[in-house]
Protein backbone atom coordinates (compact mmCIF):
# COMPACT_ATOMS: atom_id res chain seq x y z
CA UNK A 1 0.00 0.00 0.00
CA UNK A 2 1.18 3.62 -0.46
CA UNK A 3 1.06 6.02 1.49
CA UNK A 4 -2.22 7.58 3.38
CA UNK A 5 -3.24 9.99 0.81
CA UNK A 6 -2.24 7.49 -2.08
CA UNK A 7 -5.66 7.86 -3.11
CA UNK A 8 -5.66 11.92 -4.16
CA UNK A 9 -8.70 11.83 -5.76
CA UNK A 10 -7.91 12.93 -9.40
CA UNK A 11 -5.40 9.67 -9.45
CA UNK A 12 -7.97 6.87 -11.30
CA UNK A 13 -7.95 4.22 -13.33
CA UNK A 14 -10.70 5.10 -15.12
CA UNK A 15 -10.91 7.81 -17.68
CA UNK A 16 -14.67 7.83 -17.83
CA UNK A 17 -16.64 5.42 -15.22
CA UNK A 18 -20.01 6.14 -16.32
CA UNK A 19 -19.53 3.91 -19.37
CA UNK A 20 -19.48 1.17 -16.93
CA UNK A 21 -22.78 1.78 -15.74
CA UNK A 22 -25.09 -0.81 -16.59
CA UNK A 23 -27.72 1.30 -18.54
CA UNK A 24 -25.27 3.25 -20.34
CA UNK A 25 -26.15 3.16 -24.05
CA UNK A 26 -22.92 1.65 -25.67
CA UNK A 27 -21.90 3.63 -29.32
CA UNK A 28 -20.12 0.50 -30.62
CA UNK A 29 -22.80 -2.18 -31.18
CA UNK A 30 -20.82 -5.39 -32.34
CA UNK A 31 -21.92 -8.31 -33.01
CA UNK A 32 -25.91 -7.69 -33.19
CA UNK A 33 -26.07 -6.40 -37.07
CA UNK A 34 -28.09 -9.23 -38.20
CA UNK A 35 -30.65 -8.49 -35.18
CA UNK A 36 -30.48 -4.94 -35.94
CA UNK A 37 -31.42 -5.39 -39.45
CA UNK A 38 -34.45 -7.54 -38.97
CA UNK A 39 -35.73 -5.11 -36.49
CA UNK A 40 -34.66 -1.90 -38.71
CA UNK A 41 -37.05 -4.21 -41.83
CA UNK A 42 -40.00 -4.71 -39.62
CA UNK A 43 -39.73 -0.52 -38.34
CA UNK A 44 -39.23 0.63 -41.50
CA UNK A 45 -42.86 0.82 -42.83
CA UNK A 46 -43.51 3.33 -39.49
CA UNK A 47 -40.95 5.67 -41.25
CA UNK A 48 -43.29 5.54 -43.90
CA UNK A 49 -46.64 6.59 -41.87
CA UNK A 50 -47.89 2.60 -42.02
CA UNK A 51 -48.02 0.23 -38.98
CA UNK A 52 -44.71 -1.50 -38.58
CA UNK A 53 -44.46 -5.31 -38.45
CA UNK A 54 -44.91 -6.78 -35.04
CA UNK A 55 -41.80 -8.23 -33.31
CA UNK A 56 -40.86 -10.77 -30.82
CA UNK A 57 -37.37 -10.60 -29.54
CA UNK A 58 -35.72 -13.08 -27.62
CA UNK A 59 -32.35 -14.27 -25.88
CA UNK A 60 -30.99 -15.04 -23.11
CA UNK A 61 -30.19 -11.86 -20.01
CA UNK A 62 -27.68 -9.36 -20.92
CA UNK A 63 -27.34 -10.21 -24.75
CA UNK A 64 -27.95 -6.25 -26.11
CA UNK A 65 -32.39 -6.97 -26.21
CA UNK A 66 -33.27 -4.00 -24.34
CA UNK A 67 -29.41 -1.78 -26.33
CA UNK A 68 -31.11 -2.86 -29.71
CA UNK A 69 -34.43 -1.14 -28.88
CA UNK A 70 -33.16 1.47 -27.85
CA UNK A 71 -30.62 1.85 -30.10
CA UNK A 72 -32.95 2.29 -32.64
CA UNK A 73 -35.71 4.00 -30.61
CA UNK A 74 -33.03 6.90 -30.53
CA UNK A 75 -33.34 7.30 -33.99
CA UNK A 76 -36.88 7.05 -34.29
CA UNK A 77 -37.56 10.05 -32.15
CA UNK A 78 -35.45 12.02 -34.98
CA UNK A 79 -38.48 11.24 -37.49
CA UNK A 80 -41.83 13.20 -37.02
CA UNK A 81 -45.40 11.41 -36.79
CA UNK A 82 -43.48 8.50 -34.76
CA UNK A 83 -43.82 8.00 -31.65
CA UNK A 84 -41.39 4.96 -29.80
CA UNK A 85 -41.82 4.00 -26.29
CA UNK A 86 -40.41 1.84 -24.46
CA UNK A 87 -41.89 0.22 -21.38
CA UNK A 88 -40.24 -2.18 -18.90
CA UNK A 89 -42.79 -4.49 -18.11
CA UNK A 90 -40.57 -5.09 -14.86
CA UNK A 91 -41.76 -1.95 -13.40
CA UNK A 92 -45.25 -1.86 -15.37
CA UNK A 93 -46.47 -5.44 -15.28
CA UNK A 94 -50.30 -4.73 -15.93
CA UNK A 95 -52.03 -3.93 -18.82
CA UNK A 96 -53.36 -0.74 -16.95
CA UNK A 97 -49.32 0.29 -15.53
CA UNK A 98 -48.29 -0.22 -19.24
CA UNK A 99 -50.83 2.29 -20.79
CA UNK A 100 -50.14 4.71 -17.91
CA UNK A 101 -46.77 4.49 -19.24
CA UNK A 102 -47.80 5.17 -22.84
CA UNK A 103 -50.10 7.83 -21.75
CA UNK A 104 -47.30 9.59 -20.11
CA UNK A 105 -44.59 8.87 -23.58
CA UNK A 106 -47.24 10.90 -25.61
CA UNK A 107 -48.53 13.49 -23.44
CA UNK A 108 -45.69 14.14 -21.52
CA UNK A 109 -47.53 14.24 -18.32
CA UNK A 110 -48.56 11.26 -15.70
CA UNK A 111 -52.55 10.49 -16.31
CA UNK A 112 -54.45 11.34 -13.69
CA UNK A 113 -54.19 8.68 -10.71
CA UNK A 114 -57.28 8.59 -9.27
CA UNK A 115 -60.58 6.93 -11.15
CA UNK A 116 -59.74 7.28 -14.83
CA UNK A 117 -60.62 4.06 -16.13
CA UNK A 118 -59.02 1.77 -18.35
CA UNK A 119 -61.09 2.31 -21.51
CA UNK A 120 -60.97 6.10 -21.21
CA UNK A 121 -57.03 5.90 -20.66
CA UNK A 122 -57.03 3.79 -23.95
CA UNK A 123 -59.22 6.21 -25.81
CA UNK A 124 -57.31 9.35 -24.85
CA UNK A 125 -54.08 7.83 -26.31
CA UNK A 126 -55.52 6.26 -29.77
CA UNK A 127 -57.60 9.59 -30.22
CA UNK A 128 -54.67 11.21 -29.72
CA UNK A 129 -52.89 9.01 -32.80
CA UNK A 130 -55.79 9.34 -35.10
CA UNK A 131 -56.00 13.17 -34.76
CA UNK A 132 -52.10 13.79 -35.03
CA UNK A 133 -51.90 10.53 -38.40
CA UNK A 134 -49.18 9.71 -35.49
CA UNK A 135 -47.77 5.53 -35.59
CA UNK A 136 -46.55 4.33 -31.75
CA UNK A 137 -43.83 1.81 -31.82
CA UNK A 138 -44.37 -0.18 -28.36
CA UNK A 139 -41.76 -2.01 -26.82
CA UNK A 140 -42.51 -4.26 -23.60
CA UNK A 141 -39.37 -5.09 -22.70
CA UNK A 142 -38.87 -7.63 -20.28
CA UNK A 143 -42.53 -8.91 -21.24
CA UNK A 144 -42.08 -12.02 -19.44
CA UNK A 145 -43.33 -10.00 -16.22
CA UNK A 146 -46.83 -9.48 -17.87
CA UNK A 147 -47.10 -13.01 -18.34
CA UNK A 148 -46.32 -13.86 -14.49
CA UNK A 149 -49.24 -11.56 -13.34
CA UNK A 150 -51.40 -12.95 -15.95
CA UNK A 151 -51.99 -9.98 -17.95
CA UNK A 152 -49.69 -10.65 -21.29
CA UNK A 153 -52.99 -11.26 -23.20
CA UNK A 154 -55.13 -8.51 -22.16
CA UNK A 155 -52.41 -6.02 -22.98
CA UNK A 156 -51.53 -7.79 -26.33
CA UNK A 157 -54.95 -7.49 -27.17
CA UNK A 158 -55.85 -3.81 -26.36
CA UNK A 159 -52.33 -3.25 -28.49
CA UNK A 160 -52.51 -5.49 -31.39
CA UNK A 161 -56.95 -5.04 -32.38
CA UNK A 162 -56.55 -0.66 -31.26
CA UNK A 163 -57.26 -0.62 -34.88
CA UNK A 164 -60.87 -2.09 -34.61
CA UNK A 165 -61.54 -0.32 -31.93
CA UNK A 166 -60.17 2.92 -33.16
CA UNK A 167 -60.26 3.38 -36.62
CA UNK A 168 -57.25 4.62 -37.83
CA UNK A 169 -55.03 3.86 -34.69
CA UNK A 170 -51.55 2.71 -35.79
CA UNK A 171 -49.35 0.82 -33.44
CA UNK A 172 -46.90 -1.60 -33.63
CA UNK A 173 -45.50 -3.80 -30.67
CA UNK A 174 -41.85 -5.42 -30.23
CA UNK A 175 -41.82 -7.88 -26.67
CA UNK A 176 -38.70 -8.42 -25.48
CA UNK A 177 -38.39 -12.04 -23.58
CA UNK A 178 -35.39 -13.19 -21.64
CA UNK A 179 -37.04 -16.17 -20.21
CA UNK A 180 -36.44 -18.96 -22.45
CA UNK A 181 -38.49 -21.67 -21.06
CA UNK A 182 -41.51 -18.54 -21.71
CA UNK A 183 -42.91 -19.74 -25.11
CA UNK A 184 -44.22 -16.32 -25.23
CA UNK A 185 -47.20 -17.10 -28.82
CA UNK A 186 -48.14 -20.93 -27.21
CA UNK A 187 -48.86 -18.97 -23.49
CA UNK A 188 -51.58 -16.34 -25.13
CA UNK A 189 -55.26 -16.71 -25.25
CA UNK A 190 -56.36 -17.76 -28.66
CA UNK A 191 -57.83 -14.57 -29.70
CA UNK A 192 -54.42 -13.10 -29.57
CA UNK A 193 -52.75 -15.54 -31.28
CA UNK A 194 -55.03 -14.61 -34.44
CA UNK A 195 -53.45 -11.59 -34.80
CA UNK A 196 -50.08 -11.68 -33.67
CA UNK A 197 -47.89 -13.13 -36.21
CA UNK A 198 -44.43 -11.35 -34.83
CA UNK A 199 -41.24 -11.30 -37.57
CA UNK A 200 -38.56 -13.33 -34.67
CA UNK A 201 -35.35 -12.13 -33.85
CA UNK A 202 -33.23 -14.13 -31.66
CA UNK A 203 -30.20 -12.76 -29.73
CA UNK A 204 -27.90 -16.01 -28.90
CA UNK A 205 -25.30 -15.74 -25.89
CA UNK A 206 -22.15 -14.15 -26.87
CA UNK A 207 -19.24 -16.51 -27.17
CA UNK A 208 -16.26 -15.68 -24.96
CA UNK A 209 -14.54 -14.02 -28.15
CA UNK A 210 -17.35 -11.82 -28.54
CA UNK A 211 -17.69 -11.00 -24.75
CA UNK A 212 -13.87 -10.22 -24.91
CA UNK A 213 -13.77 -7.75 -27.95
CA UNK A 214 -16.85 -6.03 -26.27
CA UNK A 215 -15.45 -5.60 -23.23
CA UNK A 216 -12.38 -4.46 -24.67
CA UNK A 217 -14.24 -1.71 -26.56
CA UNK A 218 -15.85 -0.58 -22.92
CA UNK A 219 -12.98 -0.53 -21.44
CA UNK A 220 -10.69 1.52 -23.62
CA UNK A 221 -13.62 4.08 -22.98
CA UNK A 222 -13.99 3.43 -19.44
CA UNK A 223 -10.16 3.88 -18.76
CA UNK A 224 -6.88 5.25 -19.40
CA UNK A 225 -4.62 4.21 -21.40
CA UNK A 226 -2.58 0.77 -19.82
CA UNK A 227 -4.65 -0.20 -17.12
CA UNK A 228 -6.51 -2.83 -18.25
CA UNK A 229 -4.10 -5.15 -20.07
CA UNK A 230 -5.29 -8.36 -22.15
CA UNK A 231 -4.99 -10.64 -20.08
CA UNK A 232 -6.94 -8.87 -17.15
CA UNK A 233 -9.51 -8.88 -20.04
CA UNK A 234 -9.13 -12.20 -21.27
CA UNK A 235 -10.09 -13.17 -17.31
CA UNK A 236 -13.11 -11.34 -16.83
CA UNK A 237 -14.00 -12.39 -20.53
CA UNK A 238 -13.67 -15.67 -19.13
CA UNK A 239 -15.80 -14.73 -15.76
CA UNK A 240 -18.48 -13.71 -18.05
CA UNK A 241 -18.82 -16.74 -20.27
CA UNK A 242 -18.97 -19.08 -17.15
CA UNK A 243 -21.73 -17.61 -15.87
CA UNK A 244 -23.47 -17.72 -18.79
CA UNK A 245 -22.49 -15.15 -21.17
CA UNK A 246 -24.41 -11.77 -19.39
CA UNK A 247 -22.43 -8.69 -20.33
CA UNK A 248 -24.11 -7.30 -17.64
CA UNK A 249 -21.80 -9.13 -15.90
CA UNK A 250 -18.69 -8.55 -17.34
CA UNK A 251 -19.25 -4.93 -17.26
CA UNK A 252 -20.28 -4.85 -13.71
CA UNK A 253 -16.77 -6.87 -12.44
CA UNK A 254 -14.84 -4.67 -15.02
CA UNK A 255 -15.98 -1.49 -12.81
CA UNK A 256 -15.21 -3.44 -9.32
CA UNK A 257 -12.17 -4.45 -10.71
CA UNK A 258 -11.11 -1.21 -11.27
CA UNK A 259 -12.24 -0.09 -7.36
CA UNK A 260 -10.25 -2.59 -6.21
CA UNK A 261 -7.12 -1.59 -8.51
CA UNK A 262 -7.81 1.61 -6.59
CA UNK A 263 -8.39 0.54 -3.22
CA UNK A 264 -4.68 -0.70 -3.72
CA UNK A 265 -3.83 2.72 -5.06
CA UNK A 266 -2.51 1.02 -8.05
CA UNK A 267 -3.13 2.44 -11.30
CA UNK A 268 -3.23 -0.82 -13.24
CA UNK A 269 -5.94 -3.33 -12.69
CA UNK A 270 -4.53 -6.68 -11.75
CA UNK A 271 -6.08 -10.25 -12.05
CA UNK A 272 -6.60 -10.50 -8.38
CA UNK A 273 -8.36 -7.34 -8.43
CA UNK A 274 -10.95 -9.28 -11.18
CA UNK A 275 -10.95 -12.71 -8.67
CA UNK A 276 -11.96 -10.66 -5.90
CA UNK A 277 -14.60 -8.33 -7.80
CA UNK A 278 -16.33 -11.37 -9.33
CA UNK A 279 -17.15 -12.53 -5.93
CA UNK A 280 -20.10 -9.80 -5.84
CA UNK A 281 -20.56 -9.27 -9.69
CA UNK A 282 -21.89 -12.69 -10.14
CA UNK A 283 -24.52 -11.63 -8.00
CA UNK A 284 -26.39 -8.95 -10.57
CA UNK A 285 -28.88 -11.19 -11.94
CA UNK A 286 -29.80 -11.71 -8.14
CA UNK A 287 -29.82 -8.16 -7.47
CA UNK A 288 -31.83 -7.15 -10.33
CA UNK A 289 -34.61 -9.78 -9.99
CA UNK A 290 -35.17 -8.72 -6.18
CA UNK A 291 -35.43 -5.27 -7.04
CA UNK A 292 -38.54 -6.21 -8.83
CA UNK A 293 -40.18 -7.97 -6.24
CA UNK A 294 -43.54 -6.98 -4.26
CA UNK A 295 -43.88 -7.00 -0.39
CA UNK A 296 -45.43 -10.51 -0.29
CA UNK A 297 -42.64 -11.67 -2.80
CA UNK A 298 -39.97 -10.71 -0.58
CA UNK A 299 -41.54 -12.61 2.37
CA UNK A 300 -41.56 -15.41 0.81
CA UNK A 301 -37.77 -14.89 -0.10
CA UNK A 302 -37.15 -14.33 3.64
CA UNK A 303 -39.27 -17.42 4.63
CA UNK A 304 -37.40 -19.40 2.93
CA UNK A 305 -33.99 -18.55 4.12
CA UNK A 306 -35.58 -19.91 7.46
CA UNK A 307 -37.12 -23.06 6.08
CA UNK A 308 -34.44 -23.66 3.11
CA UNK A 309 -34.90 -27.30 1.86
CA UNK A 310 -38.23 -27.72 3.47
CA UNK A 311 -41.16 -28.61 2.25
CA UNK A 312 -43.44 -26.99 0.18
CA UNK A 313 -46.68 -27.18 3.03
CA UNK A 314 -44.14 -26.62 5.72
CA UNK A 315 -42.87 -23.37 4.27
CA UNK A 316 -46.45 -22.51 3.56
CA UNK A 317 -47.14 -22.67 7.52
CA UNK A 318 -44.54 -19.86 7.77
CA UNK A 319 -45.43 -17.92 5.22
CA UNK A 320 -48.96 -17.91 6.20
CA UNK A 321 -47.96 -17.09 9.43
CA UNK A 322 -45.60 -14.24 8.65
CA UNK A 323 -48.08 -12.77 6.09
CA UNK A 324 -51.57 -13.61 6.16
CA UNK A 325 -52.17 -14.59 2.64
CA UNK A 326 -53.75 -18.05 1.39
CA UNK A 327 -52.34 -21.21 -0.20
CA UNK A 328 -53.23 -19.52 -3.71
CA UNK A 329 -51.40 -16.55 -3.62
CA UNK A 330 -48.66 -18.65 -2.18
CA UNK A 331 -48.72 -20.85 -5.07
CA UNK A 332 -48.31 -17.86 -7.06
CA UNK A 333 -46.00 -16.62 -6.07
CA UNK A 334 -43.39 -20.24 -5.69
CA UNK A 335 -44.51 -20.01 -9.76
CA UNK A 336 -42.98 -16.70 -10.26
CA UNK A 337 -40.01 -17.13 -8.00
CA UNK A 338 -38.85 -20.31 -9.52
CA UNK A 339 -39.35 -18.39 -13.22
CA UNK A 340 -37.10 -15.98 -11.91
CA UNK A 341 -34.67 -18.69 -10.99
CA UNK A 342 -34.82 -17.35 -7.61
CA UNK A 343 -36.31 -20.39 -6.03
CA UNK A 344 -35.83 -24.63 -7.02
CA UNK A 345 -38.62 -26.55 -6.74
CA UNK A 346 -37.51 -30.30 -6.51
CA UNK A 347 -39.83 -33.66 -6.13
CA UNK A 348 -39.04 -35.90 -3.43
CA UNK A 349 -40.43 -39.06 -2.05
CA UNK A 350 -41.55 -39.13 2.00
CA UNK A 351 -42.41 -42.45 2.99
CA UNK A 352 -45.52 -43.40 3.65
CA UNK A 353 -46.51 -39.87 1.99
CA UNK A 354 -46.01 -39.77 -1.64
CA UNK A 355 -44.11 -37.22 -3.37
CA UNK A 356 -43.95 -33.99 -2.03
CA UNK A 357 -42.27 -30.46 -2.98
CA UNK A 358 -38.81 -29.27 -1.38
CA UNK A 359 -38.25 -25.07 -1.78
CA UNK A 360 -34.51 -24.19 -1.81
CA UNK A 361 -33.16 -20.61 -2.18
CA UNK A 362 -30.99 -20.74 -5.95
CA UNK A 363 -28.35 -18.75 -4.29
CA UNK A 364 -26.63 -18.97 -0.86
CA UNK A 365 -29.42 -17.26 1.79
CA UNK A 366 -27.62 -14.08 3.29
CA UNK A 367 -26.26 -13.37 -0.28
CA UNK A 368 -30.07 -13.64 -0.99
CA UNK A 369 -30.94 -11.39 2.41
CA UNK A 370 -28.36 -9.22 1.94
CA UNK A 371 -29.21 -7.71 -1.28
CA UNK A 372 -32.84 -7.99 -0.52
CA UNK A 373 -32.29 -5.27 2.39
CA UNK A 374 -30.66 -2.85 0.23
CA UNK A 375 -32.99 -2.87 -3.15
N1 LIG B 1 -23.12 -6.07 -28.55
C1 LIG B 1 -22.91 -5.25 -27.52
N2 LIG B 1 -21.99 -4.29 -27.60
C2 LIG B 1 -21.77 -3.47 -26.57
N3 LIG B 1 -22.41 -3.55 -25.38
C3 LIG B 1 -23.34 -4.49 -25.25
C4 LIG B 1 -23.65 -5.38 -26.30
N4 LIG B 1 -24.61 -6.22 -25.89
C5 LIG B 1 -24.91 -5.87 -24.64
N5 LIG B 1 -24.15 -4.83 -24.24
C6 LIG B 1 -24.14 -4.22 -22.91
O1 LIG B 1 -24.50 -5.22 -21.97
C7 LIG B 1 -25.43 -4.74 -20.98
C8 LIG B 1 -26.70 -5.57 -21.02
O2 LIG B 1 -27.33 -5.39 -22.28
P1 LIG B 1 -28.92 -5.28 -22.46
O3 LIG B 1 -29.51 -4.59 -21.27
O4 LIG B 1 -29.17 -4.68 -23.77
O5 LIG B 1 -29.28 -6.82 -22.43
P2 LIG B 1 -30.71 -7.52 -22.50
O6 LIG B 1 -30.57 -8.63 -23.45
O7 LIG B 1 -31.77 -6.51 -22.74
O8 LIG B 1 -30.85 -8.09 -21.03
P3 LIG B 1 -32.20 -8.57 -20.24
O9 LIG B 1 -32.84 -9.59 -21.08
O10 LIG B 1 -31.67 -9.16 -18.99
O11 LIG B 1 -33.03 -7.35 -20.04
C9 LIG B 1 -25.65 -3.28 -21.30
O12 LIG B 1 -24.85 -2.50 -20.45
C10 LIG B 1 -25.20 -3.13 -22.75
O13 LIG B 1 -24.63 -1.86 -22.95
Amino acid sequence: MADDDMLSWDESVFRDEGVLELDYLPEAFLHRDEQMETLKYALRPAVRGSRPLNVMARGPPGTGKTTAVQKLFDELAGISDVEAIRVNCQVDSTRYAVFSRLFEGLFEYEPPTSGISFKKLFGQITDRLVEDDEVLVVALDDVNYLFYESEASETLYSLLRAHEAHSGAKIGVIVVSSDLDLDVIEELDGRVQSVFRPEEVYFDAYGEREIAEILRERAERGFREGAVGPQVLDRVASHTADSGGDLRVGIDLLRRAGLNAEMRGSTEVGIEDVDTAYEKAKYVHLSRHLRGLSESEAALIRVLADHDGERAGDVYEAFSEATGLGYTRYSEIINKLEKLGLIEAEYTSVEGRGRSRALSLSYDADAVLDRLEDR
